[in-house]
């Protein structure tokens, strides 16, 4: 067993798990869970077990008893009212604060309850979670938070939401939702109409949708009599970039009696080698056909691919949706935080799909503190991921212990790995070492357009964000208008994914706000 830890204030503590958390007692709180050594932002400090009562057992036994103060609800979809949860371990003894320094996660299938630190901690400090709003509990509340500063209590202040017994049960269960997505076979697909989000159509899906009409867009081409010329040409484009990415729905060759139309380029394509006539312009289909009608009339104007599979037909397992709200609840631990600080409360969050390399970021928005008006929390996330792809060859060690942080960004924009130590696991991948190529961007509030731009050039794979801001968002968040940034005239599309599910809310930001 492990020697007993002296406080240098305070009773000597033993330390009860691995990560040396231990209880202390305090006149004024009771007991409380303390740390013992630094712990980083992000880590996972407890998994405790928790013992179930019915609805019914609770109501004619555990709320009679002291219980009543230790029990978390515990929502178990499907079941129409709440059963009660007692966490064993060290997770019945986190006091409240109303700037918790710790998170948790009710793990509805294990049946455990997960904590987890949402800033690094010191050694000796007192780890919190909340109950909910002060104001509504059954004891006098101490709160370390107030005493450091009353002045900067903000709305953001508190996990709300968790509820302990003792709460009355009214606010919904915000926490609930990444685990009920997780209950049952997680491998299962989601029928769409229940899916938590929504793909945002670009501007030109919607306008082909309203007008019938095929939209086009001019493309160079060349005609190719001698049908032997057509390999030779193909590795020309290639040799040559010409393969770019806003053709990829498009056959390269269109036969036309007895002779073929090469596709080209979308800008005028540099000399052709040999015999070949000068190119010309050509319009072609700039979308891809989404059924089997629309394949057929693009195929009259020129060859489109098979029904390229469009996002509206991606499916999602509930394993995936869960990571999705993982994903965005993360961004919202990271906005919150930022508006404690007295930062616009806005927070992104980048990671690669699970099972994938492991690379992951963060970025807040510091445009206040840095007063630079540029610094928005996508543009820190993208510079997070820049910062590990292009700093760590390929060769690199994994277990690098120095926190690479981006030269005049805050350490919160920093890279970090899914323990919240830095994360330095990253390769170059084609080359383009500095990109979000394969990697899914979560953020609070839509992306304006500067930041939108950006994620077309840095190649993200998909975005998701929980609140439209019209007027300034780029992404298509504005009721009922389509995306503009993922359409006509740019090199790489994104899936763009708008969150309208229950459960997750966002901190407020001021009207006119961009993010
Ligand atoms: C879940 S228990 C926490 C462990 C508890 N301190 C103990 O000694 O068993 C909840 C109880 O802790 C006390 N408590 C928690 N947070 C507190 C706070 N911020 N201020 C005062 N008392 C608190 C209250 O008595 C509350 O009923």
């Amino acid at each position: 067993m492990d020697a007993p830890t002296a406080f240098s204030s305070g009773a000597p503590m033993r330390h009860l798990n691995t990560l040396g958390l231990g209880i202390r007692t305090t006149p004024d709180k009771g007991r409380g869970v303390y740390a013992t050594s630094p712990l980083a932002r992000g880590t996972l400090i407890e998994v405790s077990p928790v013992l179930l009562f019915t609805p019914q057992e609770w109501e004619e036994h555990g709320r009679h008893t002291v219980l009543d103060h230790y029990t978390f609800i515990w929502r178990i979809p499907g079941q129409p009212k709440p059963s009660m949860a007692l966490a064993l371990g060290l997770g019945s003894m986190f006091n409240h604060s109303s700037r918790p320094n710790v998170s948790f996660n009710r793990n509805i299938a294990a049946q455990t309850i997960e904590y987890t630190t949402t800033r690094d901690i010191a050694p000796e400090e007192e780890l919190c979670i909340s109950y909910g709003d002060s104001a509504r509990l059954w004891f006098p509340v101490v709160d370390d938070a107030d005493r450091r500063s009353e002045s900067d209590q903000g709305e953001w202040g508190g996990l709300d939401g968790v509820e302990i017994g003792g709460v009355p049960d009214e606010e919904p269960d915000r926490f609930a939702e990444e685990t009920m997505w997780e209950v049952g076979n997680t491998d299962e697909i989601m029928p769409a109409p229940e899916l938590p989000f929504q793909r945002i159509k670009s501007l030109e899906e919607l306008e082909e949708e309203e007008t019938d009409a095929i939209k086009t867009m001019n493309v160079w081409v060349v005609d190719v009599d001698d049908p032997r010329m057509i390999s030779s040409m193909l590795r020309f484009l290639k040799e040559n970039a010409l393969d770019t990415p806003e053709l990829n729905h498009l056959r390269r060759v269109r036969k036309v009696n007895n002779h073929a139309i090469l596709l080209l380029s979308t800008g005028p394509p540099p000399p052709l080698p040999g015999s070949l006539p000068a190119p010309y312009l050509y319009a072609v289909p700039r979308l891809a056909a989404k059924d089997q009608d629309d394949l057929q009339r693009k195929n009259l104007v020129w060859p489109v691919e098979p029904i390229m599979r469009t996002q509206e037909e991606r499916r999602w397992t509930r394993a995936e949706v869960a990571w999705v709200v993982r994903g965005l609840k993360r961004a919202i631990s990271v906005a919150r935080e930022a508006g404690l600080r007295g930062e616009v409360p806005v927070g992104t969050y980048v990671c690669n799909a699970p099972g994938e390399e492991e690379i992951e970021a963060v970025g807040v928005d510091t445009r206040l503190s840095a007063n630079h008006p540029l610094r928005h929390s996508v543009m820190a996330a993208v510079r997070g991921i820049a910062d590990i792809r292009v700093v760590i060859s390929p060769s690199a060690s994994t277990s690098v212990s120095t926190r690479i942080s981006a030269e005049g960004s805050p350490a919160s924009s920093a890279p970090v790995s899914r323990s919240g130590t830095p994360s330095l696991t990253a390769s170059k991948k084609n080359g383009a070492d500095y990109l979000l190529t394969s990697l899914t961007l979560f953020t609070t509030h839509e992306p304006c357009i500067m930041c939108s731009m950006a994620l077309v050039h840095s190649r993200v794979k998909d975005v998701f964000y929980v609140q439209g801001m019209p007027g300034t968002g780029g992404c298509g968040g504005a009721e009922g208008r389509g995306c503009g940034v993922v359409g006509k005239g740019v090199n790489h599309r994104f899936g763009v994914w708008r969150w309208t599910g229950e459960g997750l809310r966002v901190p407020d930001v001021s009207p006119g706000t961009d993010a």
